[in-house]
């Protein structure tokens, strides 16, 4: 007997019901590859992370092949303190020099990597950890940015250390990994032709990595809602088009700036729809993919 009381959607035949109302979800993802980013702020909670893990596991037995790409900014930043190493932003993007590098991938790949491959595990999934390194599936380029400096409006090329972006993906260890029972767990960090370990966003990896394996859905699991309008509501979905013109009259700002513009770069890379939602909404996943309203901002071409 289930100690749940027994209102209306607890009802057997209501959870069956429910259940059943997924298939024609379960058959469009059926085989198909969804990349799930999930953010560093997502992430925290043990019952969150354990719905989060149950979620992927429960795409995979459905059919659908999952990669899950992680960040970590906000345990990056705690471990930074922890060893008195100072850390700026510019751009949004870490400065990462030579200390902080070997932080970032102690962190990142090591500690985040694992616990996700654990709960993942303890879901009954069989998730394998890696990071850009690993086969040699991502090689990164040393990033170069300009930003303008906003009195006196003058672009300056700003270094920021080991901080890359992906050059090349080589889809086929992926392949190889997702082809079976396995869940790939990805870290963002990855080798140079030049030797160094680079940091790269974990949104842009993301992106990288789902332009690559042409995934049908791209998901970021973020701390708010989706996009937000002016007025703060969730705008449901948005074409190429109009998240640009959201861009361009200040609408979207901050960090949801270039986790749009890596949206759109996925789109036009060849993934068929990129939704940005809140992760810390327990089985965001289930009801992003599984249910009728979904969850989130759908952005599509
Ligand atoms: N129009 C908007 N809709 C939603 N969030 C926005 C918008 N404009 C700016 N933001 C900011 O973007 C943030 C999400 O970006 P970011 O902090 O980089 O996410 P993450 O750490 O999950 O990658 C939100 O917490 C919010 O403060
Ligand atoms: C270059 C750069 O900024 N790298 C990020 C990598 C982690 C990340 O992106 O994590 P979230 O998705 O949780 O923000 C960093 O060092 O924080």
């Amino acid at each position: 007997m289930s100690d749940k009381p027994d209102t209306a959607s607890n009802k057997p035949a209501n959870r069956a019901k429910t259940i059943s109302e997924a298939l024609p979800y379960m058959q469009r993802y059926d085989g198909q590859t969804v990349v799930v980013k999930y953010g560093g702020h997502a992430m925290g909670e043990e019952d969150l992370s354990q719905a989060f893990a149950r979620d992927i596991v429960l795409l995979k037995q459905s059919g659908v092949k999952p990669i899950v790409v992680h960040g970590g900014g906000p345990q990056i930043k705690s471990m930074l303190e922890r060893l008195g190493i100072k850390s700026e932003f510019k751009g949004g993007l870490r400065v990462t020099d030579a200390h902080t590098v070997e932080v970032v991938e102690m962190v990142l790949a090591g500690s985040i990597n694992k616990s996700i491959v654990r709960d993942i595990n303890a879901e009954g999934g069989r998730a394998i950890g890696l990071c850009g390194k690993d086969g040699n599936m991502v090689t990164a380029e040393k990033l170069t940015r300009t930003i303008r400096d906003p009195d006196s409006a003058i672009e300056e090329v700003v270094d920021l250390g080991f901080v890359g972006e992906p050059k090349k993906v080589d889809r086929s260890v992926i392949d190889m990994v997702a082809r079976d029972a396995l869940i790939p767990v990805i870290a963002p960090v990855a080798p140079g032709a030049d030797g160094h370990t680079y940091n790269i966003n974990a949104d842009t990896f993301a992106g990288a990595i789902a332009g690559a394996v042409d995934a049908m859905r791209l998901l970021f699991l973020t701390d708010v809602p989706g996009v937000l309008d002016k007025e703060g509501r969730l705008i449901k979905a948005l074409t190429i088009k109009q998240a640009h013109a959201l861009i361009a009259d200040g609408t979207i700002s901050g960090g949801m700036i270039p986790k749009v513009e890596t949206c759109i770069e996925a789109l036009n890379k060849g993934v068929q729809g990129v939704v940005i939602l809140d992760g810390k909404v327990p089985h965001a996943v289930l009801l992003e993919l599984f249910t009728e309203g979904g969850a989130g901002t759908l952005i599509t071409h």
